[in-house]
């Protein structure tokens, strides 16, 4: 599991650690951490030019300790320093005992012109806001420069970026590779920064024991996700591996029943029932399916219930999701499920409830607009498990999954914008009801679907469509499943 800590977090285990350690030994850490990316970076057989934007901080100190490290080496490197009074003392004195140059911002232009590689030490963990002005402009002349300019290397987080929430305010620099430091930030990995942020690699400072049990952000990785899913003991049957049951679709939208269906089937329950109109395409297409005309609560006994995708917005739909609401076992509410559900509705639930907004969803839901929720995916996720006092998994570039009462925000790591393709999330609903009855507790449930559909959407041959993403289910299963047994025979 990857682990993602607030600057709060990581300020006090530094405090614990620095205390433990002679003055600039964490500074040194993080500096040869940081020249050795670097120096990974750069060609090799002919004169290398780095470019170092300093800022006024120790992230800026971080920048000029590693670009001593790389002068020594045989590097150019020339540190622009946004504010010449203010730079880190020590790691200006070493940059310039190792032979490395200074200039002030207004020769940016030239020496970012010559760089192989530029070393973002503008701000870290101490950055508010928006960049200002001088840093502004260093971040727009690199942008102008695009493909053509040079890699950059980010001193723990993109300078701009904001490491909890993952929001961005105005310019920001745009890293090639992060080098982050101790611990792993919220916001390198939730857009829009973590899109600013490029690869992110974490150098161990030796924070780890100081740090928390409890992260604030959480990415589950292969092996968590083999561990969790389910799978047929000797003694199961279909039943005992839990009964999924899917109301969705409609006249209008058959389509939308066979893809949640689908979906369910690669969920590790048993069976699927299915209720509601589009009955005779579902068993079209999954003759395995337990299928009925009428409403959800007639339709036989189920562990989890799915509800929404396609179901329309008449009068029969809401009498559907009512109906569903009423179950005492956990439901999962996706798509036209989600218009107008009514707060006090979903609390007074007894059994879990799992929302899978879009943003545009869950911007319907608070009120709200979509620009709002993309620009502050961690707020908004948050904002509505607590509203709804429910599991929230948020759609979109980067899937968000929150529990109300707090704990660690699950972020989904297989996410591919291929699978901006319509149907994908009615898949995902299936999917992710179909852990439910399988008996995982609803933030894994989520999380490991989120995580199953990333995956097949990724194995999909390209253009993945929802039905490719479905039929690539099992392959994903095989991977995880293979890889675990081969770890635990070695
Ligand atoms: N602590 C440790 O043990 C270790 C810490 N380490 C490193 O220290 C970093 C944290 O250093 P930090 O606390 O000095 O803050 P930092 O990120 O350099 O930024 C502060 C400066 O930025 C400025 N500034 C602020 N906002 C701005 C904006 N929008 N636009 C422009 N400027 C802005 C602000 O200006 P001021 O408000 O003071 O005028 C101030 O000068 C951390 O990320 C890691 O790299 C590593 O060495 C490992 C050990
Ligand atoms: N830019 C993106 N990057 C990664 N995944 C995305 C992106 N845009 C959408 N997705 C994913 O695609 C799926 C689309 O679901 P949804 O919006 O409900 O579509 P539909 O209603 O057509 O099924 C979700 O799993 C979502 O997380
Ligand atoms: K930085």
């Amino acid at each position: 599991m990857r682990s993602a800590y607030r600057v709060e977090t990581v300020r006090a285990a530094e405090r614990v650690l620095l205390a433990s350690l002679p003055e600039g030994a964490l500074m040194a850490r993080a500096a040869a951490g940081l020249a050795a990316a670097c120096a990974r970076l750069l060609p090799g057989g002919r004169p290398r030019r780095v470019a170092l934007l300093v800022g006024s901080g120790d992230n800026g100190g971080d920048a000029l300790f590693a670009g001593a490290r790389l002068a020594r080496r045989g590097v150019g490197v020339t540190a622009l320093l946004l504010n010449p009074e203010r730079a880190h003392p020590a790691g200006l004195a070493a940059l310039r005992a190792a032979g490395g140059r200074t200039a002030g911002a207004d020769a940016a232009e030239g020496v970012l012109g010559r760089a192989d590689l530029v070393v973002d030490g503008i701000t870290g963990i101490g950055g508010r806001g928006g960049l200002r002005p001088g840093a502004a402009e260093l971040a727009e002349l690199l942008d102008r420069a695009g493909e053509e300019g040079p890699p950059v290397v980010a001193v723990d987080l993109p300078s701009g970026v904001d490491a909890d929430t993952g929001e961005v305010h105005g310019a920001a620099l745009r890293a090639t590779l992060t080098v982050t430091f101790g611990a792993c930030k919220p916001g390198l990995l939730v857009d829009p920064a973590r899109e600013f942020a490029g690869e992110v690699r974490l150098v161990d400072i030796g924070l780890r024991p100081e740090l928390p049990a409890e992260p604030d952000l959480v990415a589950l990785e292969a092996a968590d996700v083999a561990a969790l899913l389910p799978r047929p003991a000797a003694e199961s049957d279909k039943y005992r591996r839990g009964v999924v049951g899917v109301a969705a679709g409609s006249e209008r939208y058959p389509g939308a029943a066979v893809l949640a269906v689908g979906g369910a089937l690669c969920g590790g329950a048993g069976a699927v029932r299915y209720a509601g109109p589009a009955g005779a395409g579902v068993l079209a297409r999954y003759p395995e399916t337990l299928v009925s005309a009428g409403p959800p609560s007639r339709a036989g006994r189920v562990q989890s219930w799915v509800v929404g995708p396609g179901v329309g917005d008449d009068p029969n739909a809401r009498a559907t999701v009512d109906d569903v609401l009423a179950a005492e076992v956990p439901v999962l509410i996706d798509a036209d499920g989600l218009r107008g559900l009514d707060p006090e509705r979903v609390r007074a639930r007894r059994a879990a409830t799992v929302l899978t907004p879009h943003a545009g969803e869950a911007a319907a839901l608070l009120g709200g607009d979509r620009a709002g929720v993309e620009a502050s995916r961690l707020g908004s996720v948050r904002k509505l498990a607590e509203r709804f006092g429910a599991v929230v998994l948020l759609k979109g570039s980067t899937t968000l999954i929150a529990a109300p009462g707090g704990g660690p925000v699950h972020v989904n790591p297989t996410g591919t914008p291929w699978l901006a393709t319509a149907g994908s999330g009615d898949v995902l609903s299936g999917l992710v009801g179909s852990l439910l009855a399988a008996g995982l507790a609803p933030v894994q449930a989520a999380a490991t679907g989120a995580y199953l559909h990333g995956l097949a959407g990724r194995l999909a041959p390209t253009p993945a469509t929802a039905t490719t993403v479905t039929a690539a289910l099992p392959e994903v299963w095989d991977q995880l499943l293979s890889a675990t047994e081969v770890s635990s025979e070695g």
